[in-house]
């Protein structure tokens, strides 16, 4: 008789207001839970590392409420956070991984810690924890590189989890191979990523924390330059103060005072003129940046997914539709299926050691 390896993976992904947790057995998912933090809460720990402790707190209530006896994992998995520009693919984290991660060398975001609470985890279980596609997956041309500034290069940060995961998908549902494909992904949620993905490797993306693209809901995407200059310089903003500009302060929350697109739309039906042409706005930039990727894709599109949780609206994808139709077919997979493609990725390294990549 065939005996069957049953390998219990601990899935964490940590948001800057959510931890969502998930525990599989297999592909079947067997416990999952999406904490929603309080900013309140949030804003006392005040550095994102010291997080860790709380976080880790409802981590193992999880796992009690769930009845998951945490030595009977066989490893965890987490989102990637800030690291070096690396190749997509699932990567055990190691020493090198935890220092770039909690000194924030790459970066602050809150999937630093997804990272880190992983390793800690499984340091205390002697299990392996892994990271996957994280959004720092550099696959980029060497044109793609070039930002017009010697000095300062353009750089891969994007929703490369959800974006490569989803692409898989669709393209396994229309008997196609990824590998052999090529797609625009437009992930659309608090941050926007639009991605030309060739191949298997997405050879250029907008960034989506560097003040690249369509603005957001919360963020600014690309700014004219001159007059943003002279926005820091006559508010006298520091470089934290200018990141909070750009991812935060910006996009819906600046025009209409809200990052929530589901309260707009309310808002457009109860006749709100300003909220209607702010949010046609953002789904015109939108449409700009898949516009930008089917070049770089020399019109090669087999399709342009849209995801993300803005992919639920039907508002969005009924205005950008027209816009973009001509450029290719259209599939539309609201939300994300980060947890799920974690969770492959650990199944998949525990099963053939030999597709982890080390970082270094
Ligand atoms: N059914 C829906 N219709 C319209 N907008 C939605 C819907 N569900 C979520 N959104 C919007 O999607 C945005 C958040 O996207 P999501 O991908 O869930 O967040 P995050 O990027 O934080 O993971 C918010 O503006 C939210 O209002
Ligand atoms: C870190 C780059 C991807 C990104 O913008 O993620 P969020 O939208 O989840 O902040």
């Amino acid at each position: 008789m065939e005996v069957v390896f049953m390998a219990q993976v601990l899935v964490i992904n940590p948001g800057s207001t959510t931890t969502k947790l998930a525990v599989f057995r297999n592909n079947e998912k067997i416990a999952s839970e999406n904490v929603t933090h309080s900013a309140t809460i949030l804003n006392d720990i005040h550095t994102l590392v010291s997080q860790i402790d709380f976080r880790l707190k409802i981590l193992t209530g999880f796992l009690e409420k769930n009845d998951v006896d945490a030595k009977e994992l066989d490893a965890v998995a987490a989102i990637g956070g800030l690291l070096k520009p690396i190749e997509g693919g699932v990567y055990q984290i190691n020493d090198a991984m935890v220092h770039d991660l909690s000194s924030g060398k790459y970066g602050k975001h809150a999937s630093n810690l997804g990272g880190l609470m992983a390793y800690e985890l499984a340091k205390n279980y002697d299990i392996p924890a892994f990271i996957a596609d994280p959004s720092v997956t550099d696959e980029l041309t060497q044109v793609a590189r070039f930002s017009g500034k010697k000095e300062i290069e353009r750089r891969s940060t994007f929703h490369a989890l959800n974006q490569k995961a989803v692409a898989r998908r669709i393209l396994n549902q229309k008997g196609r191979v990824y590998e052999q494909s090529n797609v625009i992904v437009a992930h659309m949620g608090g941050g926007i990523t639009v991605g030309a993905h060739h191949l298997g490797k997405v050879i250029d993306v907008t960034n989506g924390l560097d003040g690249e693209g369509a603005f957001t809901p919360g963020r600014s995407g690309s700014l004219p330059l001159l007059p943003f200059a002279h926005y820091i310089q006559s508010h006298q903003l520091t470089e934290n103060e200018v990141m909070e500009e750009i991812v935060g302060k910006a996009g819906f929350v600046s025009y209409l005072g809200t990052s929530d697109a589901q309260e707009i739309e309310k808002r457009i039906t109860a006749g709100d003129e300003e909220a209607k042409l702010c949010y046609d706005a953002m789904i015109y930039q939108i449409a700009k940046e898949i516009g930008s990727q089917a070049v770089v894709l020399k019109g090669q599109v087999e399709v342009i997914i849209l995801t993300g949780g803005l992919a639920h609206s039907d508002y969005l994808v009924e205005h950008i539709k027209p816009l973009i139709s001509f450029l290719g077919d259209i599939e539309v997979y609201p939300g994300e299926i980060e947890m799920e493609a974690l969770n492959d990725y650990a199944q998949a390294a525990l099963k053939d050691s030999g597709i982890i990549r080390l970082y270094e």
